[in-house]
């Protein structure tokens, strides 16, 4: 659960669920896969009623395309009442060295929220953040600018484009830093940066609503400083 794309859903967190909600932690079912395509589905179960008694059906459909991953999660309100959700996919990256690794991206005038500074409401100035240390920043609205955010990982890495496209409108910036309270034990957060595309302020879905939150992946060429001879 510390790769990949994790779910945040129904829940960033902190709150009243445990971190990050329900959906990351069962197992989902396989509803369609093709060549390219694969289409997963959750519906309520034991574990889920227990800790959160509500109908819904998630869908989360990757696609992969020639020049990108594209992902795309579908939260239903299956019920007959009204509940607030709130969504991110925690997606790791891997770096060469973070101290090393750029994120650029419209960043600048946006507020965001510093959770290592008691959640403190800030505006940040730059558009390329570097790490340099812990560090764990809600950006709020920065994907509905609709440009995408770049990560740069250093000599020989490619660089990845994170292209938003609909429901996703928040992005979070992570990494532990080696200092984070609770995480002083792990020991290669060096090698990785979250940036979380995610929905951060609650919203209502409506019986048989539905929202939908999308983005894509784009490796581009790996830069080199030094033309080979
Ligand atoms: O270890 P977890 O539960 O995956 O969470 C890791 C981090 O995930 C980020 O999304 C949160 O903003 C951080 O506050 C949190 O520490």
């Amino acid at each position: 659960m510390h790769q990949g794309l994790p779910f945040c859903w129904p829940q960033f967190g902190p709150g009243p669920l445990q971190q990050h909600g329900l959906a990351r932690y069962v197992v989902w079912e396989v509803a369609d896969v093709s060549a390219s395509q694969v289409t997963f589905v959750l519906v309520p179960n034991d574990y889920t009623r227990a800790r959160w008694n509500k109908e819904f059906e998630l869908r989360y459909k990757v696609t992969l395309g020639d020049t990108e991953l594209a992902v795309e999660l579908t939260a239903r309100n299956t019920g007959a009442a009204p509940f607030l959700h709130q969504a991110a996919l925690h997606t790791y990256f891997r770096v060469s060295d973070i101290r090393e690794a750029r994120i650029s991206g419209a960043f600048a005038g946006s507020t965001f929220i510093d959770k290592t500074d008691r959640n403190a409401r800030k505006v940040e100035r730059r558009n390329v953040l570097d790490i340099v240390k812990f560090t764990d920043a809600v950006y709020l609205g920065v994907h509905k600018k609709s440009q995408p955010i770049s990560l740069q990982s250093g000599e020989g890495f490619r660089r990845i484009e994170i292209v938003p496209e609909t429901g996703f409108e928040d992005c979070v910036v992570w990494n532990p830093g080696g200092t984070q309270p609770g995480m002083e034990h792990v020991e290669n957060w060096r090698d990785y940066v979250c940036i979380e595309s995610a929905m951060i302020e609650p919203q209502e879905l409506a019986p048989g609503e539905e929202w939908v939150g999308r983005f894509a992946l784009r490796p581009q060429p790996v830069e080199r400083s030094r033309e080979s001879p």
